[in-house]
């Protein structure tokens, strides 16, 4: 497959040499204007550069003349706001290379991140975002015609050339045409590689690996991010990016096809398109978890949206119930039973309860503390807490009654301080061991609010008068399953009449059960009209996990469209005890980072108390990281976290240790929970299991576990 410079094709080198020239006199001219910009004061340097635009406007293609026009505008906003120009970095100032030959002859136009065009010299590098060109790039094949309008204008031509280019620090390293790819190694020399476009993004083609040897050979090596995703968007992604800024978009796919990467493009482009309506102040990103939010700010950086705000929903559910509650602080507990949480979160409650607040009659009694009441009012029913758990048809137990009464008594029961109030000596309210008197006592739940409770109470409140939130210009919710109708109610009220935001989700990925389905989750944000698009193509994960994760989720997968590309087969290793599987892990875990130093590995638990205990084998390894509270840092090496923080994540190597009968029992729910540990894999999964193995697992026995 490897085919040194020499032996190239001469089209091969034509085309290294075409590229190679075009880079350099893209960097050529990028340094000139940069040295007139940095000589002349800024406004002198963007007068010259408004002068340079307007000449070449005089005399431009009509294909030319829409950049040109967003450059002038831009360059004029600058000179009033007296900023300096903005120029792509030379370092990596384009990510493809498009050549269309139209009525004014063929022009190359090279898409950036930054808009820049110095047409005397050709050279137009074209920002992503915009529009026209970019549609030409994202629809069409190399050797298609194309119709396209440029402004009021129609555009017709031929695409000659449609290449991606990596360039990195300055140098052009690989180049895609089709199905050649070329890549320069270190020496310089130019080698023919084989291609697997999908995998591009984490390294390359998947090997002959083997099942029971951890490794692809991925991790060897230092990937830089110059190979941005932007560049390989597809057809039908460009499309649900392109979405009108005021259509509410609902992007649904299955693991790792794309969902995120959409929904972040999309905001990066209603930004540029229109950015004094749809500001980075006001747009918001929500997601459940904060490994997502930590890696959504990492890819959120290089789309130029550093200053749009992400938050976890708990963060972002605490700042809004402050606001509407007009408290600098609310008390709340952590720790909810789990069962009492899927009560609070199912929506038959939500329903349940809109029908026993009927039509309101006042607006006063809406503090916190008055709403609290009214709730544990309902709390305490019986009756009606019956009524919602029969409506859940079995989604909740009828255990969850009685937890619930017994969780709201103990948090309207009264405060120990407040009963030995009468104790005027500090020191008694401390006990021996230095704690306050009500801590790790029931106690210490009086007087608090669940975090569920908090949209309850803001759909309560807001049933008499306005919530009194800020109004959002865009919204989008990441894994738009794990938002229940209360949250996405509290996230109506931010979107006002605007009504603009993109939904990102996969049913199959939801992590509790009682998802109210998608129709209500749009009927609950007042956005029945979204477009909706449904990514087709796997891209995370190659096919012995696609098809791992289909078998896992049973009769729930839905209807199979792509099943990935090649890849190493899963390995599945048993173990007749827990020590010796943790051991084997520790030992190939050692080994696989001895040979792949960039690799990314995520062992991945069942509950954290299980990763606790894999981690002990690896605790003293330098590379190894306890990951607890989503603290990802995205850095080579070894996390060992839950299957409750992964989420949205990614890693090149995936082990999942306990996939034992006990871990995962054989119900929708664990179904789902394995299927969003086995799908954050992008390269090989391991398959770990000590005494009974989960009859989750397809093919006990014939899957060669040992
Ligand atoms: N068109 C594409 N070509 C190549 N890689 C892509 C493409 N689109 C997305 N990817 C890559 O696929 C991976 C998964 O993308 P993303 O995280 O957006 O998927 P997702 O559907 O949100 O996943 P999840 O369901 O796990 O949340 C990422 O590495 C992303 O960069």
């Amino acid at each position: 497959m490897n085919q040194p410079h020499g032996t190239l094709p001469e089209h091969a080198r034509a085309i290294i040499a075409e590229e190679e020239a075009l880079l350099s006199r893209v960097q050529e001219t990028l340094e000139a204007a940069r040295h007139k910009t940095g000589r002349a004061t800024d406004t002198q340097g963007l007068v010259a550069q408004l002068q340079v635009l307007r000449d070449d406007a005089a005399t431009a293609a009509v294909a030319d003349l829409p950049h040109l026009l967003v450059q002038m505008t831009q360059t004029r906003a600058l000179m009033e706001r007296q900023e300096a120009v903005r120029l792509p970095d030379s370092q990596a100032p384009y990510f493809a290379h498009l050549r269309l030959d139209g009525e004014g002859g063929a022009r190359d136009y090279l898409l950036g991140r930054t808009t820049f065009a110095d047409v005397s010299a050709g050279v137009r590098v074209i920002d992503w975002r915009f529009a026209p060109i970019a549609r030409v790039f994202y629809c069409y094949e190399e050797g298609d015609s194309y119709e396209e309008y440029f402004g009021e204008r129609l555009a017709e031509g031929t695409v000659e050339t449609r290449r991606l280019v990596v360039i990195e620090r300055g140098v052009l390293t690989r180049i895609i045409s089709g199905a050649l790819v070329l890549e320069r190694a270190p020496d310089g020399e130019w080698h023919s590689v084989g291609l697997d476009v999908t995998s591009l993004q984490s390294g390359g083609a998947g090997t002959a690996a083997r099942p029971e040897f951890l490794g692809t050979g991925k991790g060897a090596r230092r990937r830089e991010d110059a190979f941005g995703v932007t560049a390989l968007l597809d057809a039908e992604q460009y499309e649900a990016v392109s979405t009108g800024p005021d259509r509410p978009l609902l992007v649904l796919g299955s693991a790792g096809s794309g969902k995120t990467t959409v929904a972040l493009h999309r905001l990066a482009k209603i930004a540029f398109d229109d950015a004094e309506t749809f500001p980075q102040s006001r747009m918001k990103l929500i997601v459940p978890e904060e490994g997502l939010a930590r890696l959504s700010r990492r890819l959120l950086a290089p789309l130029g949206l550093g200053k749009v705000a992400v938050q976890t929903r708990d963060s972002w559910l605490l700042q809004v119930a402050k606001q509407a509650f007009d408290l600098p602080g609310i008390k709340l507990w952590h720790d909810t039973p789990p069962l009492v949480s899927r009560f609070k979160r199912h929506p038959t409650l939500r329903r349940a309860l809109a029908a026993r607040v009927g039509v309101p009659k006042t607006s006063a009694g809406v503090t916190l503390e008055r709403l609290r009441k009214r709730l544990a009012d309902a709390y305490f029913d019986r009756h009606f807490l019956e009524t919602v758990v029969n409506a859940a048809r079995g989604e909740l137990p009828r255990t969850a009654i009685d937890e619930v009464m017994e969780h709201t008594r103990l948090q309207h029961a009264t405060p120990l301080s407040k009963e030995l109030k009468g104790i005027t000596d500090p020191e008694m309210l401390i006990t021996v061991d230095g704690k306050a008197i009500e801590e790790d006592t029931p106690y210490a739940l009086a007087g608090t609010v669940d975090l569920d409770d908090l949209p309850i109470l803001m759909f309560l409140k807001a049933q008499h008068t306005s919530l009194g939130l800020e109004r959002l210009a865009h919204v989008v919710l990441d894994e738009a399953e794990d938002f229940s109708l209360f949250e996405l109610f509290v996230v109506s009220r931010l979107l006002g009449k605007g009504k603009s935001c993109t939904l990102a989700g996969d049913e199959m990925q939801q992590t509790d059960a009682g998802f109210a389905g998608w129709p209500a989750v749009l009927n609950e944000l007042n956005i029945r009209d979204a477009a909706t698009c449904r990514l087709q193509v796997s891209y995370r994960c190659p096919r012995p996990v696609v098809e791992l994760a289909r078998q896992v989720l049973g009769t729930q997968a839905p209807a199979a469209h792509d099943t990935g590309r090649p890849g190493a087969p899963v390995g599945f290793h048993h173990f007749p005890d827990e020590a010796q599987a943790q051991l084997f892990i520790g030992e190939a875990l050692r080994d696989l980072v001895a040979r792949e130093p960039h690799a990314s590995v995520g062992v991945i638990a069942s509950s954290p108390e299980s990763a606790e205990a894999v981690f002990r084998v690896v605790a003293d390894m330098p590379w190894s990281r306890r990951v607890s509270d989503g603290e990802f840092t995205f850095e080579p090496g070894v996390d060992v976290t839950d299957v409750g923080s992964v989420k949205g994540l990614e890693f090149d190597y995936v082990i999942l240790p306990d996939v034992t009968a006990r871990a995962y029992p054989v119900d929708d729910e664990s179904r789902r929970r394995l299927h969003v540990a086995i799908t954050r894999t992008s390269h090989q999964l391991w398959v770990v299991s000590s005494g009974v193995r989960s009859h989750l697992i397809p093919g006990a026995g014939a899957a060669a576990p040992r």
